[in-house]
């Protein structure tokens, strides 16, 4: 295989994904090893960030012609600037290399879900076949995975359920700024009658009922419904047969992602569960049930999982351990993926329960795709 060039095209490298993946490349010193030129969908001619070595103004991220001069294309953009740019760069052409967030072009059969940890393997064979399109995984399941694999890896999943609590970043950067509105607005509400210990909780339980069903279609303009001191069951699209967009993935891009399923000739692993909104910031954590294929010691299912990756984090099942250390407000901002609350559940010693979060930010969007460049440059 030819060694593959250093030019780098990021594009979506200002948004929230995109400043997440810049940082994480400016501290693993990814810089250092591409020649990066910045694109952009809205300032064409502007001002590059201090980053860029040759090509110092952003260039139009509409522009094929600019974008076929790289080796190698990191979009954080979005799905609509995927549908839009991707097929005309490759009608012109281009044979280079696209790692992309947007979940667009996942279950295309010449596109790889990346997840290196889990799915180096899959990711190398597609890699020496010439593969080039290269996309990050649902968060979700890209959580998950990072904190399960182990027992998927060992081919011990019979089926798995999972429930999830998503954060309001998987919506965007208003999303999350529209949940701490809420919030503030609830707050207001009721601020006086916080401040008097003797007020009655009752009354100010029906103060926040009554503004959460009054708000504003201005003020749930992002999630169309309160989410503040509330839940959305619903994630994603309806798929029309019961199902949402969101947990649709969790099955078919658990397989995909593990190289399993109908287009590798093996039977799917059966995933599904509910997936559901929760006023959390940036971290999405669930509650995972396993149908083992045999009964494993917990202690070994411990065992297992510790040695998977170097991020997962076994938490002791102590009540202590887990609300200090298996919360959103302990993972958010690190790569770390801590699984806990595992245990044999009632239904019988084949079935299992966990507990698993991760910052969706990180490994669940920016980190597979810097570690998806390394492996490119290091081919
Ligand atoms: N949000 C998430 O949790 C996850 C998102 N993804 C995927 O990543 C992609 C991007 O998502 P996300 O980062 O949330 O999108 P953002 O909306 O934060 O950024 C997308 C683009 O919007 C433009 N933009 C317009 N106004 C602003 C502003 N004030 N600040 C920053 N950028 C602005 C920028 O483009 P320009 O510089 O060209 O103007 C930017 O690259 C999507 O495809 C999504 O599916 C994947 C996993 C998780
Ligand atoms: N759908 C996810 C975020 C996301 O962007 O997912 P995907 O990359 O699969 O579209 C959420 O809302 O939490």
């Amino acid at each position: 295989m030819m060694k593959i060039g250093n030019l780098v095209g990021m594009v979506g490298w200002r948004g929230m994904v995109g400043s997440v993946l810049m940082d994480r490349m400016q501290t693993e010193g990814d810089f250092d090893l591409i020649e990066p030129v910045f694109f952009s969908t809205s300032n064409a001619g502007g001002q590059a960030p201090a980053l860029a070595k040759n090509e110092t103004t952003l260039q139009d991220a509409f522009d094929i012609e600019a974008l076929k001069k790289c080796d190698i294309i990191i979009s954080a953009q979005g799905g609509d600037y995927t549908t839009e740019v991707f097929p005309k760069l490759r009608a012109a052409g281009w044979s280079g290399h696209w790692i992309d967030a947007a979940s667009t072009l996942r279950m295309k059969d010449d596109a790889i879900i990346i997840l290196d940890p889990v799915n180096l393997p899959v990711i190398q064979n597609a890699l020496t076949k010439g593969g080039n399109n290269w996309i990050g995984g649902n968060c979700t399941v890209s959580c998950m995975l990072m904190g399960v694999g182990a027992l998927y890896k060992a081919g011990l999943v019979e089926w798995m359920t999972s429930m999830t609590y998503q954060a309001a970043s998987g919506g965007g950067a208003q999303h999350m700024r529209e949940l701490l509105t809420q919030f503030g607005t609830l707050n207001a509400e009721v601020k006086d009658m916080l401040d008097d210990p003797k007020s009655a909780i009752l009354e100010i339980d029906r103060r926040v009922l009554h503004k959460q069903q009054s708000l504003t279609s201005a003020e749930t303009a992002n999630f169309g419904v309160p989410l503040g001191g509330s839940l959305i069951p619903w994630i994603d699209k309806d798929l029309g047969n019961g199902m949402s967009r969101e947990e649709w993935k969790g099955g078919a891009e658990t397989n995909k992602i593990l190289g399993q399923g109908a287009a590798f000739g093996t039977a799917e692993t059966p995933v599904d569960g509910f997936c559901v909104r929760v006023g959390a910031m940036r971290c999405h954590s669930q509650a995972l049930t396993f149908k083992l294929k045999k009964d494993v010691p917990a202690a070994d299912i411990e065992a297992m999982i510790a040695a998977d990756n170097d991020w997962v984090k076994v938490v002791p099942n102590t009540r202590e351990a887990s609300v200090q250390h298996l919360t959103p407000v302990a993972v958010t901002g690190t790569l770390g993926i801590p699984v806990g609350r595992i245990r044999k559940l009632a239904m019988g010693p084949q079935y299992v329960g966990a507990f698993t979060i991760g910052d969706q930010l990180l490994w669940g969007a920016a980190e597979p795709l810097r570690r998806m460049l390394r492996i490119l440059l290091a081919a």
